[in-house]
Protein backbone atom coordinates (compact mmCIF):
# COMPACT_ATOMS: atom_id res chain seq x y z
CA UNK A 1 0.00 0.00 0.00
CA UNK A 2 1.37 3.65 -0.56
CA UNK A 3 2.32 5.32 2.55
CA UNK A 4 0.93 8.21 2.35
CA UNK A 5 3.24 9.50 5.07
CA UNK A 6 5.88 9.52 2.80
CA UNK A 7 4.13 10.85 0.17
CA UNK A 8 3.51 13.66 2.02
CA UNK A 9 6.87 14.26 3.17
CA UNK A 10 7.74 14.23 -0.37
CA UNK A 11 5.45 16.62 -1.71
CA UNK A 12 5.54 18.85 1.85
CA UNK A 13 8.89 18.61 3.40
CA UNK A 14 10.94 18.35 0.49
CA UNK A 15 8.62 20.40 -1.67
CA UNK A 16 9.23 17.59 -4.83
CA UNK A 17 6.70 18.04 -7.86
CA UNK A 18 5.42 15.03 -9.94
CA UNK A 19 5.69 12.18 -6.99
CA UNK A 20 3.78 9.24 -8.25
CA UNK A 21 4.59 5.49 -7.65
CA UNK A 22 6.64 3.80 -10.26
CA UNK A 23 6.80 0.49 -8.69
CA UNK A 24 7.25 -1.68 -6.19
CA UNK A 25 9.26 -4.87 -5.56
CA UNK A 26 8.99 -7.12 -2.58
CA UNK A 27 10.98 -4.72 -0.09
CA UNK A 28 10.50 -1.02 -1.02
CA UNK A 29 8.27 1.36 -3.08
CA UNK A 30 9.74 3.42 -5.66
CA UNK A 31 8.69 7.00 -6.24
CA UNK A 32 9.20 9.37 -8.90
CA UNK A 33 10.43 12.92 -7.93
CA UNK A 34 10.96 16.55 -9.12
CA UNK A 35 13.10 18.44 -7.40
CA UNK A 36 12.27 21.92 -9.05
CA UNK A 37 15.08 23.52 -7.39
CA UNK A 38 17.81 21.69 -9.18
CA UNK A 39 14.70 20.81 -12.15
CA UNK A 40 15.90 17.11 -11.65
CA UNK A 41 13.95 14.15 -11.99
CA UNK A 42 14.61 11.85 -8.81
CA UNK A 43 13.73 7.98 -8.43
CA UNK A 44 12.61 7.60 -4.33
CA UNK A 45 13.02 4.65 -2.67
CA UNK A 46 11.87 3.71 1.06
CA UNK A 47 11.27 0.38 2.63
CA UNK A 48 7.51 -0.29 2.84
CA UNK A 49 5.71 -0.27 5.79
CA UNK A 50 5.26 -4.08 6.79
CA UNK A 51 9.03 -4.75 6.09
CA UNK A 52 10.73 -2.59 8.15
CA UNK A 53 12.63 -5.82 10.26
CA UNK A 54 16.44 -6.22 10.75
CA UNK A 55 17.64 -7.74 7.67
CA UNK A 56 15.21 -5.71 5.62
CA UNK A 57 16.36 -2.59 6.74
CA UNK A 58 20.13 -4.34 6.37
CA UNK A 59 19.81 -5.06 3.18
CA UNK A 60 18.38 -1.51 2.62
CA UNK A 61 21.43 -0.04 3.72
CA UNK A 62 23.50 -2.29 1.74
CA UNK A 63 22.28 -1.23 -1.40
CA UNK A 64 23.62 2.41 -0.09
CA UNK A 65 27.05 1.04 0.58
CA UNK A 66 27.21 -0.65 -2.52
CA UNK A 67 25.90 2.13 -5.11
CA UNK A 68 28.03 4.73 -2.96
CA UNK A 69 30.97 2.51 -3.91
CA UNK A 70 29.98 1.36 -7.38
CA UNK A 71 27.46 4.01 -8.33
CA UNK A 72 29.49 6.30 -10.02
CA UNK A 73 30.27 3.43 -12.99
CA UNK A 74 27.93 5.15 -15.92
CA UNK A 75 26.35 1.46 -16.00
CA UNK A 76 25.04 1.24 -12.55
CA UNK A 77 21.94 3.84 -11.60
CA UNK A 78 22.97 6.74 -10.14
CA UNK A 79 22.59 6.98 -5.99
CA UNK A 80 22.84 10.53 -5.13
CA UNK A 81 21.50 10.59 -1.06
CA UNK A 82 20.37 8.82 1.83
CA UNK A 83 17.99 10.78 3.77
CA UNK A 84 15.40 10.27 6.54
CA UNK A 85 11.90 11.20 7.35
CA UNK A 86 11.05 12.66 10.94
CA UNK A 87 9.65 9.49 12.02
CA UNK A 88 12.70 7.94 10.95
CA UNK A 89 12.02 6.05 7.45
CA UNK A 90 15.76 5.39 5.56
CA UNK A 91 15.22 7.15 2.08
CA UNK A 92 17.48 6.77 -1.20
CA UNK A 93 17.29 8.99 -3.40
CA UNK A 94 18.65 8.16 -6.93
CA UNK A 95 18.53 9.39 -10.22
CA UNK A 96 15.22 8.42 -12.07
CA UNK A 97 15.26 6.55 -15.66
CA UNK A 98 13.01 6.81 -17.87
CA UNK A 99 12.28 3.93 -20.06
CA UNK A 100 10.80 0.89 -17.57
CA UNK A 101 12.74 -2.27 -17.34
CA UNK A 102 14.47 -4.67 -19.40
CA UNK A 103 11.53 -7.16 -18.24
CA UNK A 104 8.94 -4.47 -20.11
CA UNK A 105 10.74 -4.19 -23.15
CA UNK A 106 10.74 -8.60 -23.17
CA UNK A 107 7.28 -8.29 -22.34
CA UNK A 108 6.66 -5.68 -25.27
CA UNK A 109 8.83 -7.41 -27.88
CA UNK A 110 6.81 -10.87 -26.97
CA UNK A 111 4.03 -9.19 -28.11
CA UNK A 112 5.27 -9.25 -31.48
CA UNK A 113 6.29 -12.33 -31.79
CA UNK A 114 10.10 -11.90 -32.86
CA UNK A 115 13.13 -11.73 -30.60
CA UNK A 116 15.76 -9.27 -29.98
CA UNK A 117 18.27 -9.15 -32.82
CA UNK A 118 21.95 -10.27 -31.73
CA UNK A 119 23.22 -6.14 -32.38
CA UNK A 120 20.16 -4.90 -30.11
CA UNK A 121 21.73 -7.64 -27.61
CA UNK A 122 24.97 -6.33 -27.54
CA UNK A 123 23.31 -2.90 -27.21
CA UNK A 124 21.62 -3.10 -24.30
CA UNK A 125 23.57 -5.70 -22.41
CA UNK A 126 27.11 -4.43 -22.94
CA UNK A 127 26.76 -1.46 -20.29
CA UNK A 128 25.05 -4.04 -17.95
CA UNK A 129 28.51 -6.30 -18.35
CA UNK A 130 30.81 -3.36 -18.27
CA UNK A 131 29.59 -2.52 -14.76
CA UNK A 132 29.29 -6.28 -13.75
CA UNK A 133 33.22 -6.26 -14.69
CA UNK A 134 33.72 -3.30 -12.98
CA UNK A 135 32.55 -4.42 -9.64
CA UNK A 136 33.86 -8.03 -10.18
CA UNK A 137 37.11 -7.38 -11.54
CA UNK A 138 38.11 -3.36 -10.34
CA UNK A 139 36.60 -2.80 -7.32
CA UNK A 140 38.73 -4.24 -4.17
CA UNK A 141 37.17 -5.67 -2.36
CA UNK A 142 34.75 -6.41 -5.18
CA UNK A 143 30.63 -6.84 -5.22
CA UNK A 144 28.78 -9.78 -6.30
CA UNK A 145 24.93 -8.41 -7.74
CA UNK A 146 23.52 -11.94 -6.81
CA UNK A 147 19.92 -10.73 -8.35
CA UNK A 148 20.58 -9.83 -12.15
CA UNK A 149 17.43 -10.17 -13.84
CA UNK A 150 15.81 -8.19 -16.53
CA UNK A 151 13.41 -6.34 -13.90
CA UNK A 152 16.80 -4.99 -12.35
CA UNK A 153 18.02 -3.83 -16.09
CA UNK A 154 16.36 -0.28 -16.02
CA UNK A 155 16.91 1.46 -19.84
CA UNK A 156 17.02 4.92 -21.04
CA UNK A 157 14.23 6.00 -23.69
CA UNK A 158 16.43 8.56 -25.85
CA UNK A 159 20.13 7.33 -24.06
CA UNK A 160 21.90 9.52 -26.74
CA UNK A 161 25.76 9.48 -25.34
CA UNK A 162 24.85 7.99 -22.43
CA UNK A 163 24.82 3.85 -21.82
CA UNK A 164 21.10 2.55 -22.81
CA UNK A 165 20.89 0.22 -20.08
CA UNK A 166 21.81 0.48 -16.01
CA UNK A 167 21.71 -1.97 -13.45
CA UNK A 168 20.13 -1.09 -10.61
CA UNK A 169 18.77 -3.20 -7.01
CA UNK A 170 21.76 -3.87 -5.31
CA UNK A 171 19.92 -4.93 -2.07
CA UNK A 172 21.24 -8.47 -1.80
CA UNK A 173 24.43 -7.79 -3.50
CA UNK A 174 27.67 -8.80 -1.53
CA UNK A 175 30.98 -7.81 -0.69
CA UNK A 176 34.09 -9.89 -0.64
CA UNK A 177 34.36 -11.02 2.47
CA UNK A 178 31.01 -9.02 3.79
CA UNK A 179 29.00 -11.42 6.80
CA UNK A 180 25.94 -12.62 5.30
CA UNK A 181 22.90 -10.55 4.72
CA UNK A 182 20.38 -13.32 4.23
CA UNK A 183 20.04 -16.49 6.55
CA UNK A 184 22.03 -19.64 5.40
CA UNK A 185 19.39 -22.08 3.29
CA UNK A 186 17.86 -19.23 1.80
CA UNK A 187 17.79 -18.96 -1.89
CA UNK A 188 19.36 -15.69 -2.67
CA UNK A 189 18.20 -14.01 -5.87
CA UNK A 190 15.55 -15.22 -8.54
CA UNK A 191 15.16 -18.46 -9.21
CA UNK A 192 14.86 -18.68 -12.92
CA UNK A 193 18.23 -15.92 -13.42
CA UNK A 194 20.42 -18.53 -10.96
CA UNK A 195 23.39 -20.18 -12.22
CA UNK A 196 23.41 -24.15 -11.61
CA UNK A 197 26.18 -23.99 -8.95
CA UNK A 198 23.29 -23.92 -6.66
CA UNK A 199 22.03 -27.30 -7.95
CA UNK A 200 18.73 -25.50 -7.43
CA UNK A 201 17.78 -26.07 -3.73
CA UNK A 202 19.09 -23.72 -0.99
CA UNK A 203 22.91 -22.69 -0.14
CA UNK A 204 24.19 -20.30 1.50
CA UNK A 205 25.11 -17.14 0.22
CA UNK A 206 28.99 -16.95 -0.63
CA UNK A 207 28.13 -19.78 -2.75
CA UNK A 208 27.29 -17.06 -5.41
CA UNK A 209 30.71 -15.50 -7.29
CA UNK A 210 31.27 -13.39 -10.09
CA UNK A 211 30.55 -15.91 -12.72
CA UNK A 212 27.46 -16.36 -11.67
CA UNK A 213 26.46 -13.23 -12.03
CA UNK A 214 28.22 -13.29 -15.75
CA UNK A 215 25.74 -16.90 -15.88
CA UNK A 216 22.14 -14.69 -15.48
CA UNK A 217 23.77 -11.58 -18.02
CA UNK A 218 23.70 -14.43 -20.49
CA UNK A 219 20.06 -16.40 -19.21
CA UNK A 220 19.20 -12.54 -20.21
CA UNK A 221 20.48 -12.48 -23.63
CA UNK A 222 19.37 -15.92 -24.34
CA UNK A 223 15.78 -14.85 -23.25
CA UNK A 224 15.65 -11.33 -25.16
CA UNK A 225 16.93 -13.47 -28.80
CA UNK A 226 14.88 -16.60 -28.13
CA UNK A 227 11.62 -14.81 -26.14
CA UNK A 228 12.00 -17.84 -23.82
CA UNK A 229 13.42 -18.57 -20.13
CA UNK A 230 15.79 -20.87 -20.36
CA UNK A 231 14.22 -22.69 -17.58
CA UNK A 232 10.58 -23.42 -19.24
CA UNK A 233 12.99 -25.08 -22.49
CA UNK A 234 14.01 -28.07 -19.87
CA UNK A 235 12.60 -30.04 -17.00
CA UNK A 236 12.63 -29.02 -13.37
CA UNK A 237 14.78 -31.49 -12.75
CA UNK A 238 16.97 -31.05 -15.67
CA UNK A 239 17.01 -27.51 -14.34
CA UNK A 240 18.30 -28.22 -11.27
CA UNK A 241 20.67 -31.05 -12.55
CA UNK A 242 22.69 -30.56 -16.01
CA UNK A 243 20.83 -27.91 -17.72
CA UNK A 244 21.46 -28.06 -21.88
CA UNK A 245 21.05 -25.90 -24.38
CA UNK A 246 18.22 -26.29 -26.75
CA UNK A 247 19.22 -26.14 -30.62
CA UNK A 248 18.41 -22.93 -31.79
CA UNK A 249 17.93 -23.72 -35.16
CA UNK A 250 15.19 -25.99 -34.20
CA UNK A 251 11.36 -25.57 -34.98
CA UNK A 252 10.70 -24.69 -31.51
CA UNK A 253 12.60 -20.72 -32.18
CA UNK A 254 11.90 -20.87 -35.66
CA UNK A 255 9.29 -18.00 -35.61
CA UNK A 256 10.72 -16.32 -32.95
CA UNK A 257 14.57 -15.90 -33.50
CA UNK A 258 14.66 -12.85 -35.36
CA UNK A 259 16.12 -13.21 -39.13
CA UNK A 260 19.18 -11.68 -38.29
CA UNK A 261 20.02 -13.86 -35.79
CA UNK A 262 18.23 -17.06 -37.37
CA UNK A 263 21.05 -16.79 -40.19
CA UNK A 264 23.65 -17.25 -37.60
CA UNK A 265 22.04 -19.28 -35.09
CA UNK A 266 24.69 -21.68 -34.77
CA UNK A 267 27.43 -19.36 -34.22
CA UNK A 268 25.32 -18.01 -31.65
CA UNK A 269 24.37 -21.08 -30.10
CA UNK A 270 28.62 -21.59 -29.93
CA UNK A 271 29.00 -18.40 -27.59
CA UNK A 272 25.44 -19.24 -25.24
CA UNK A 273 26.81 -22.84 -24.52
CA UNK A 274 29.84 -21.29 -23.36
CA UNK A 275 28.24 -18.77 -21.52
CA UNK A 276 25.78 -20.73 -19.97
CA UNK A 277 28.09 -23.88 -19.35
CA UNK A 278 27.24 -25.91 -16.00
CA UNK A 279 30.49 -25.13 -14.80
CA UNK A 280 32.09 -21.82 -13.99
CA UNK A 281 35.69 -22.27 -14.62
CA UNK A 282 34.69 -23.26 -18.59
CA UNK A 283 32.40 -20.09 -19.33
CA UNK A 284 33.67 -16.87 -20.46
CA UNK A 285 36.27 -15.18 -17.54
CA UNK A 286 34.27 -11.95 -18.34
CA UNK A 287 30.70 -10.55 -19.38
CA UNK A 288 32.63 -8.19 -21.64
CA UNK A 289 34.65 -11.02 -23.33
CA UNK A 290 30.89 -12.71 -23.74
CA UNK A 291 29.69 -9.47 -25.36
CA UNK A 292 32.26 -9.45 -27.57
CA UNK A 293 31.77 -12.68 -28.55
CA UNK A 294 28.19 -11.90 -29.73
CA UNK A 295 29.21 -8.53 -31.17
CA UNK A 296 31.73 -10.65 -33.48
CA UNK A 297 28.86 -12.65 -34.74
CA UNK A 298 26.75 -9.24 -35.42
CA UNK A 299 29.61 -7.87 -37.49
CA UNK A 300 30.40 -11.13 -39.42
CA UNK A 301 29.88 -10.80 -43.16
CA UNK A 302 26.71 -14.02 -42.64
CA UNK A 303 25.55 -11.07 -40.91
CA UNK A 304 23.22 -8.34 -42.68
CA UNK A 305 24.94 -5.36 -43.08
CA UNK A 306 24.52 -2.35 -40.75
CA UNK A 307 22.24 0.16 -42.41
CA UNK A 308 23.85 3.92 -42.25
CA UNK A 309 21.49 5.70 -39.82
CA UNK A 310 21.51 9.41 -38.96
CA UNK A 311 23.41 10.73 -35.97
CA UNK A 312 21.04 10.78 -32.11
CA UNK A 313 19.81 13.56 -30.94
CA UNK A 314 21.70 13.95 -26.98
CA UNK A 315 19.77 13.47 -24.18
CA UNK A 316 18.62 16.50 -22.23
CA UNK A 317 18.91 15.01 -19.19
CA UNK A 318 22.36 13.54 -18.35
CA UNK A 319 22.08 12.29 -14.75
CA UNK A 320 25.56 10.98 -15.23
CA UNK A 321 27.26 13.46 -16.44
CA UNK A 322 29.57 13.96 -13.73
CA UNK A 323 30.77 10.60 -13.99
CA UNK A 324 30.83 10.17 -17.44
CA UNK A 325 33.65 11.03 -20.18
CA UNK A 326 33.03 13.42 -22.87
CA UNK A 327 34.05 10.83 -25.43
CA UNK A 328 32.22 7.96 -23.89
CA UNK A 329 30.19 5.99 -26.53
CA UNK A 330 27.98 3.54 -26.76
CA UNK A 331 27.99 0.84 -29.66
CA UNK A 332 25.75 1.54 -32.33
CA UNK A 333 22.05 1.37 -31.61
CA UNK A 334 20.40 -1.62 -33.45
CA UNK A 335 17.93 -1.41 -36.10
CA UNK A 336 14.35 -2.11 -35.91
CA UNK A 337 13.68 -5.59 -36.44
CA UNK A 338 12.98 -6.90 -40.29
CA UNK A 339 9.52 -7.92 -41.47
CA UNK A 340 8.48 -7.82 -38.08
CA UNK A 341 5.17 -9.21 -37.89
CA UNK A 342 2.40 -10.11 -34.97
CA UNK A 343 2.45 -14.29 -35.23
CA UNK A 344 0.35 -13.82 -31.68
CA UNK A 345 3.35 -16.02 -30.15
CA UNK A 346 3.55 -15.15 -26.45
CA UNK A 347 6.70 -17.03 -24.89
CA UNK A 348 5.15 -18.90 -21.57
CA UNK A 349 7.43 -16.90 -19.38
CA UNK A 350 6.81 -13.55 -20.79
CA UNK A 351 2.89 -12.61 -19.96
CA UNK A 352 1.97 -9.71 -21.28
CA UNK A 353 0.84 -6.96 -19.28
CA UNK A 354 3.23 -4.44 -19.68
CA UNK A 355 2.90 -0.61 -20.71
CA UNK A 356 6.42 0.54 -20.24
CA UNK A 357 7.46 1.31 -24.07
CA UNK A 358 11.22 1.26 -24.68
CA UNK A 359 11.36 3.10 -28.60
CA UNK A 360 14.22 1.64 -30.49
CA UNK A 361 17.48 4.18 -29.82
CA UNK A 362 18.93 6.10 -31.72
CA UNK A 363 22.29 5.85 -33.18
CA UNK A 364 25.20 7.50 -31.15
CA UNK A 365 27.82 6.68 -34.06
CA UNK A 366 28.65 10.59 -35.92
CA UNK A 367 28.79 9.89 -39.50
CA UNK A 368 32.46 9.37 -40.70
CA UNK A 369 34.00 12.59 -42.60
CA UNK A 370 34.14 12.79 -46.27
CA UNK A 371 37.87 12.97 -47.13
CA UNK A 372 38.20 16.04 -49.06
CA UNK A 373 39.37 14.52 -52.27
CA UNK A 374 36.57 12.73 -52.08
CA UNK A 375 33.78 15.02 -50.94
CA UNK A 376 33.36 16.97 -54.28
CA UNK A 377 33.54 19.69 -52.54
CA UNK A 378 35.89 22.29 -53.32
CA UNK A 379 38.60 23.42 -50.38
CA UNK A 380 40.28 26.50 -50.41
CA UNK A 381 43.68 24.61 -49.66
CA UNK A 382 43.19 22.51 -52.85
CA UNK A 383 45.28 22.40 -55.90
CA UNK A 384 45.10 26.51 -57.18
CA UNK A 385 42.44 27.38 -60.04
CA UNK A 386 44.17 26.88 -63.67
CA UNK A 387 44.27 30.59 -65.64
CA UNK A 388 42.08 31.39 -68.38
CA UNK A 389 44.28 31.57 -71.32
CA UNK A 390 41.82 31.78 -73.91
CA UNK A 391 40.32 34.58 -72.30
CA UNK A 392 43.26 36.93 -72.44
CA UNK A 393 43.80 36.28 -75.52
CA UNK A 394 40.75 37.94 -77.01
CA UNK A 395 41.36 40.77 -74.82
CA UNK A 396 44.76 41.32 -76.18
CA UNK A 397 43.46 41.10 -79.80
CA UNK A 398 40.78 43.35 -79.04
CA UNK A 399 42.78 46.04 -78.19
CA UNK A 400 45.05 45.24 -81.09
CA UNK A 401 42.12 45.45 -83.54
CA UNK A 402 41.24 48.77 -81.39
CA UNK A 403 44.61 50.41 -81.82
CA UNK A 404 44.83 49.46 -85.85
CA UNK A 405 41.20 51.48 -86.51
CA UNK A 406 42.58 54.31 -84.76
CA UNK A 407 45.58 54.48 -86.29
CA UNK A 408 43.62 53.92 -89.77
CA UNK A 409 41.33 56.26 -89.15
CA UNK A 410 43.97 58.88 -87.92
CA UNK A 411 45.55 58.22 -91.06
CA UNK A 412 42.81 58.82 -93.37
CA UNK A 413 41.44 61.85 -91.52
CA UNK A 414 45.89 63.35 -91.72
N1 LIG B 1 16.09 4.62 -10.57
C1 LIG B 1 14.90 4.24 -11.01
N2 LIG B 1 14.32 4.89 -12.05
C2 LIG B 1 13.10 4.52 -12.50
N3 LIG B 1 12.39 3.48 -11.97
C3 LIG B 1 12.91 2.79 -10.94
C4 LIG B 1 14.18 3.13 -10.41
N4 LIG B 1 14.46 2.26 -9.41
C5 LIG B 1 13.42 1.43 -9.32
N5 LIG B 1 12.46 1.73 -10.23
C6 LIG B 1 11.17 1.06 -10.42
O1 LIG B 1 10.71 0.60 -9.17
C7 LIG B 1 10.53 -0.83 -9.19
C8 LIG B 1 10.90 -1.42 -7.85
O2 LIG B 1 12.26 -1.12 -7.56
P1 LIG B 1 13.24 -2.15 -6.89
O3 LIG B 1 13.30 -3.38 -7.74
O4 LIG B 1 14.53 -1.48 -6.63
O5 LIG B 1 12.48 -2.45 -5.53
P2 LIG B 1 12.73 -3.64 -4.53
O6 LIG B 1 11.68 -3.58 -3.50
O7 LIG B 1 14.15 -3.58 -4.06
O8 LIG B 1 12.54 -4.90 -5.49
P3 LIG B 1 12.95 -6.41 -5.26
O9 LIG B 1 11.77 -7.08 -4.64
O10 LIG B 1 13.22 -6.90 -6.68
O11 LIG B 1 14.17 -6.43 -4.41
C9 LIG B 1 11.39 -1.31 -10.36
O12 LIG B 1 10.88 -2.45 -10.93
C10 LIG B 1 11.32 -0.13 -11.31
O13 LIG B 1 10.17 -0.24 -12.12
Amino acid sequence: MTSSYFVEWLTQHKRYTTVYLLGEGGMGQVFHATDPDLSRELAVKVLLDDVRDEASRARFHNEMKALTRIGSHPGVVQFYSKESTPRGDDVMVMAFIDGGTLAHAIKDRARTGRGFTVKEVVYFLRPIASALDYMHHELHPGWVHRDVKPANILLRKNPGSLPPAVLSDFGISIEEGQSRLTKIGHIVGTEKYLAPENKGHAYGDDDLSARADDYSLALIAFEMLTLHHLKDTMPRSEWRGERRLPELSSAAFSDVLAPDTAAVASQVQDVLSKALDSVPMQRYSTAEEFIQALEKISNSSSFAAPQKSPTAPQSPRSEHTAHTTPTQKWPEPPRPTENMQPTGFVAPSNPISSTAHVRPSTPVTPPTPIPPQQSGVPSALSAPPKKDNGNALIITATVVVIILIFLVTWAIVA
